[in-house]
């Protein structure tokens, strides 16, 4: 089933613009690349509404922001709101900083959100406030397990529901959900914590997989869904390739060149998840 939109992304080839973050941009553009995609990374307000306009998708990632981008995001998501452009917003390090915490809750407000990608820290600091963030990375008190899972499925389908958007909660176990179903992904690997930009390049990734879907009249709660088991057993083959001499820089380049010989075949195979659905209850 999820394989139809990694077929969708190869046939639509989206254009994806990305104000990001300076840590991982090059990754972030490797990435979109080797799914099939197209990057386009442009941050100055000057240009941001025409670069938009000639894409099918919008990333906004706050990893490095300043006063500048956060004009620019602000000016692009409105372009791409007009456009009816999905708009994926990763909330790098909310929770660590009033202004990331606060421009995060500004773009959720002021835009149509499509997906907000984070992990689990950074997505309940905008909740409300319950998490203590590290840096950019989740605090492991804050982690998805087999036994709080049902939590987590209310937490995020009640956000969902608040904020408009899809939630797509990042880590061991990955949760999705609008205010309908939710999936939760069991594809991955421990090494994907240990490189910088996981995250990031799964944000980038995930508005690669929503414009396909978006353009072919597909599920976007299954094509985010789609992006996240593609990234996760990237994780998995890149592990499975790990040398002895090999570390995380290796392995940054594995992640890469297994999504970039992913198959829909290999998609459907490999990707384990559960599907909830919400509307007995
Ligand atoms: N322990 C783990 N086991 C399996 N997969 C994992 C693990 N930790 C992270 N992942 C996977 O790594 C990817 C990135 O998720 P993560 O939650 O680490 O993002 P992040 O904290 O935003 O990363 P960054 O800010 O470094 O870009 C996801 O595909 C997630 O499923
Ligand atoms: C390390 C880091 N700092 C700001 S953004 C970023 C990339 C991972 O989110
Ligand atoms: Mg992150």
């Amino acid at each position: 089933m999820l394989g139809q939109y990694l077929e969708g992304v190869h046939e639509t080839a989206p254009l994806i613009h990305n104000i990001t973050n300076y840590v991982t941009v090059n990754d972030c553009a490797n990435i979109l690349l080797a799914c099939g995609a197209s990057p386009i990374m442009a941050d100055d307000q000057a240009e941001v509404e025409a670069i938009t306009a000639i894409c099918g998708g919008l990333t906004l990632n706050i990893g490095t922001l300043n006063s500048n981008t956060i004009a620019s995001m602000i000016l692009a998501g409105k372009k791409a709101a007009q456009l009816d452009h999905p708009i994926v917003l990763d909330p790098v390090g909310a929770g660590a900083s009033p202004l990331r915490t606060q421009t995060a809750a500004e773009l959720i407000g002021k835009l149509p959100i499509t997906v907000v990608r984070g992990n689990v820290s950074e997505i309940k600091a905008l909740s409300d406030g319950s998490s203590l963030t590290h840096g950019v990375d989740a605090n492991a008190a804050d982690k998805v397990n087999d036994d709080n899972l049902w939590e987590y499925f209310s937490f995020t389908k009640k956000l969902a529901e608040a904020w408009g958007t899809i939630i797509a909660i990042s880590g061991e176990i990955d949760v999705i959900a609008n205010k309908d179903k939710a999936f939760a992904i069991k594809n991955g690997h421990p090494l994907m914590s240990r490189i910088t930009g996981s995250g990031c390049m799964l944000s980038v990734l995930t508005a690669a997989y929503v414009t396909a879907a978006k353009k072919t009249q597909n599920s976007l709660l299954e094509a985010v869904a789609a992006a996240f088991c593609t990234m996760g057993i990237a994780g998995e083959v890149a592990a499975s390739r790990m040398g002895e001499m090999d570390g995380n820089a290796s392995f940054r380049n594995y992640l890469l060149d297994a999504v970039f010989n992913m198959t829909a075949e290999e998609l459907d195979t490999k990707a384990k998840y559960e599907l909830v659905s919400y509307t007995d209850d």
